[in-house]
């Protein structure tokens, strides 16, 4: 290495040679230590540039270009083996592989044991409820365990390694710069396996997928839209066995076997050029079990449920037009209250005098509409040429009546399906599913198998035997806490029940709400539900009455 003294003194001959005259002083130049007065930057400067450093500096770029191509000689030939014997595989978060993949990789203890970690919030898919007897026992470290919420993961752009199938893994957690100019970076995961046959990755895909669905198994996920018209999972949710929503005979099964032909008829639609979409509209009184309908059949076809806010701040024609073509293929579009949002007063009104989208007192004064979405605007979501084929729309509504003609003509809303209020039958059923003693273990949700999706396979069957079907003797904490019945007397009671309960005069809702209030109590609940009958008769006089004295005082 040349120190600055010898460059110095390199530069002092040069000088020498270039000023004759001062030759024979120039040798009494001693060279001043470095750092001492004397030596300056502009000395050192032109020592560096001088014409004798030359052969040095080109030394020293040929031996840089040297190792510059040893390495990358090195590096060629490094990826050139590494990618003979290694299998390399990116997936990017929001891939359906990338879901699977970390669903899959969180049952590997070298990934959840990395010494480099990051606490990240667990998949709302991975918690897993605490059975009846956890709750029971009240054991909170073993429930803590089950449902935290939070979990370890290896740090971003660390690595784990780990054997599968005798082939050495590497898994590289990284980020790399997101497409969408909303999202930043997006995370990565980059498997590396030593293989050299594509079957490993394969199999270990499949595995991971495998994983994803037996988590989900029994769930289904709710997903809701975000701020840029895309689709985020907000929460998961225990499938609702659908033999636990009580309705009249045959209705469950209509919609479930129609949304299963739906599903397998894919080819039929397209080769008859039909738009290969379904719509059902579910409408009654509140709290008749439109929503809970909706729950179980997601469950019962294995779907996910994707929630259509039509009246979200916000909300216009293109935004909605967006989401819709962003749903997936196989699920069930939902949007509640499709009335609230849309009237066809409200948007008659606001299309016919304000021109599309502008927002508008409504006449009544009660509400005004928060989205500026339109009826053409809508009706263009659901069938136009973005729309998404393959998905199942239900919408539901408390007014039927008040509904556009063309949002519920067929085509768009292909199945209209009234709920009404409780049937003398319906308070029964409710009755039994509360308190029969086998009832909770049967009907257990089920994940889908599509082999066991068949189209038509079931008639409108008795509720009662598809309520009874697969029992398993039961030992919840609640029966455990009530009395031990027999099932005659379950049915004697229910028999008594359904004598006190009036028909199609209270909701679903309101009767299991008076039944959960009675959990343990069974025959309490039948002796006082005829008191209850009279109390909410004498409670919905009395807002009548109210809201009668309201609107004529509105008049004076
Ligand atoms: N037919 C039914 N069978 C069993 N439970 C029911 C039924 N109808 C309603 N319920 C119960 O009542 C509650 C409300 O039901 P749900 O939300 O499905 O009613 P809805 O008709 O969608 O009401 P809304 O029109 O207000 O949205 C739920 O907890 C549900 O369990």
């Amino acid at each position: 290495m040349a120190t600055p003294q010898a460059l110095f003194m390199v530069a002092q001959q040069m000088l020498t040679v270039l000023t004759p005259q001062n030759a024979s002083n120039a040798t009494q130049v001693q060279p001043p230590a470095f750092g001492t007065e004397g030596f300056s930057a502009g000395s050192l400067f032109v020592s560096l540039v001088s014409f004798s450093t030359a052969k040095e500096w080109m030394k020293l770029a040929v031996l840089g270009a040297i190792f510059e191509t040893i390495r990358r000689i090195f590096l060629y030939v490094y990826k050139k083996i590494y990618d003979y014997f290694f299998l390399t595989v990116v997936l990017e978060d929001g891939e359906k592989v990338y879901a699977w993949m970390t669903l899959w990789l969180l049952q590997h203890p070298a990934w959840t044991q990395s010494r480099d970690i990051q606490i990240a919030d667990r998949p709302t898919s991975l918690k897993v409820e605490p059975t009846p007897e956890e709750e029971a026992e009240g054991d909170v470290t073993k429930i803590n365990l089950k449902t935290q919420t939070f979990m370890y993961i290896p740090s971003l752009y660390t690595q784990c390694t780990f054997w599968y199938k005798r082939h050495w893994v590497r898994i590289y957690r990284g980020a790399i710069e997101s497409k969408s100019p909303f999202d930043g970076r997006v995370e990565t995961l980059i498997i590396c396996i030593w293989a050299w046959k594509h079957n490993v990755i394969h199999d270990m895909l499949l595995e991971a997928k495998m994983a994803y669905k037996a988590a989900k198994e029994n769930k289904i996920s709710i997903h809701v839209a975000n701020t840029y018209n895309g689709w985020e999972e907000q929460s998961t949710q225990l499938k609702r066995p659908l033999a636990s929503i009580v309705l009249d005979p045959g209705v469950r099964e209509l919609l479930l076997n129609d949304a299963r032909d739906f599903l397998l008829s894919k080819h039929w639609y397209l080769s008859r050029g039909i738009p290969f979409r379904r719509g059902y509209l579910l409408y009654g009184p509140p709290g008749t079990g439109k929503t809970s309908v909706i729950q179980g059949i997601a469950g019962e076809l294995g779907l996910d449920v994707y929630i259509v806010s039509l009246s979200r701040v916000g909300m216009d024609d293109a935004g909605l037009n967006e989401l819709i073509a962003n749903l997936p293929e196989r699920c069930i579009a939902l949007m509640e209250d499709i009335d609230v949002a849309f009237s066809r007063t409200l948007n008659r009104e606001l299309e016919g005098q304000d021109g599309p989208g502008k927002e508008k007192q409504h006449p009544s004064g009660l509400s005004k509409p928060t989205s500026k979405v339109t009826l053409s605007g809508l009706l263009n979501a659901l069938d136009g040429i973005g729309a998404q084929e393959g998905r199942l729309l239900f919408a539901t509504t408390n007014k039927y009546t008040s509904l556009d003609a063309a949002l519920s003509r067929p085509g768009r809303m292909d199945i209209h399906v009234e709920f009404k209020l409780a049937s003398k039958y319906q308070a029964r059923q409710l009755y039994r599913c509360f308190y029969h003693p086998d009832i909770e273990a049967k009907d257990q949700p089920r994940g889908q198998d599509p082999k066991n999706v068949h189209v038509g396979s079931t008639g409108p069957v008795e509720e009662k035997s598809s309520l009874l079907q697969g029992d398993t003797p039961s030992n919840t904490p609640h029966q455990r806490r009530g009395p031990q019945l027999s099932i005659q007397q379950v049915e004697a009671w229910a028999k008594q029940f359904f004598d006190a309960i009036p028909d199609r005069e209270f909701s679903m809702a309101a009767l299991q709400g008076y039944l959960m209030a009675y959990k343990t109590r069974p025959c309490e609940a039948v002796a006082e539900a005829g008191e209850w009958v009279n109390k909410q008769r004498l409670a919905a006089a009395r807002i009548e009455s109210e809201r009668t004295f309201v609107k004529v005082e509105a008049v004076d």
